[in-house]
């Protein structure tokens, strides 16, 4: 099966001698389609680089990265941009809203950019937000909802239409305890069928929801733990 995501030999280095910082080193990593996997590792390590790569914000300085079997090295820069738009969801700790938007019109913009009719991408954008449980709350404007419920309609703009892979970068990091497991559990019933999933998390509790933690240090995977199947049920008494 190819890999969602599949980082070969991948390394990044900021600025020039002697003032160089090697941010990742080699790194090798691959996340299968409804693989959820958590970076975590020391301030600096390298997880928001990993993520920015794997993304495509970012190009690396050595080493491919390879998308839903697409090597991003090969494609023009419009490409790209299209396959994160079309491929990628992206959750970051400050929800990255626009506040001129409805919650509706937030979690469509991504697919009316890319060509999607309006009635038609707001169905899909209703649909989304019902699994999420915010379908009443389409109409408002970010500003009008809980610090959690921002949460869940960026997770909502990062899964709408066809996306395989969804990147997050400590995005339970502004939430309370519980609405930090409410929003795991969300990323991680979103990674259940095609999308892959990959978080940085500093919380090892809620890194727990994911199939394996992998450690980074210095730029380089250091470890990596699978989580025994069914232990994200035991954290919650059974409740998905
Ligand atoms: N744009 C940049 N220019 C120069 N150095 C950078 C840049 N971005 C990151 N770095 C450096 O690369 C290294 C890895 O940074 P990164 O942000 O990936 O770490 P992190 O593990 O996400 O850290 P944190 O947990 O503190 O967010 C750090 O030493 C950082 O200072």
């Amino acid at each position: 099966m190819t890999a969602a995501i599949e980082l070969q030999q991948v390394s990044k280095v900021y600025g020039t001698p002697p003032n160089e910082v090697r941010a990742l080193d080699e790194v090798n990593l691959a996340v299968n389609h409804g693989e959820l996997v958590a970076i975590m590792g020391p301030s600096g390590s390298g997880k928001s680089t990993l993520l920015t790569i794997a993304g495509s914000l970012e190009e690396p300085s050595g080493g491919r990265v390879v998308i839903a079997g697409i090597d991003l090295s090969r494609t023009s820069g419009n490409d790209r941009a299209k396959m994160r738009r079309r491929l990628i969801g992206y959750v970051f700790q400050d929800f990255n809203l626009l506040p001129g938007l409805t919650v509706v019109e937030n979690v469509t913009l991504p697919l009316e950019l890319d060509g999607t009719g309006l009635r038609a991408a707001r169905g899909i954008g209703l649909e989304a937000l019902d699994r999420l449980g915010l379908r009443d709350r389409a109409g408002h404007y970010p500003d009008e909802l809980s610090g959690g419920e921002r949460q869940r309609v960026a997770i909502a703009r990062a899964v709408v239409g066809d996306r395989q892979v969804l990147l997050a970068d400590e995005p339970t990091g502004a939430l309370d305890s519980v609405n930090g497991e409410t929003v795991m559990r969300l990323l991680r019933t979103a990674c259940r069928d095609k999308v892959a999933g990959l978080i940085v998390t500093h919380d090892s509790q809620l890194a727990s929801w994911a199939d394996r933690v992998v450690f980074i240090r210095d730029g380089r995977i250091v470890d990596q733990t699978i989580t025994p199947p069914g232990a994200d049920s035991l954290l919650t008494g059974g409740q998905q």
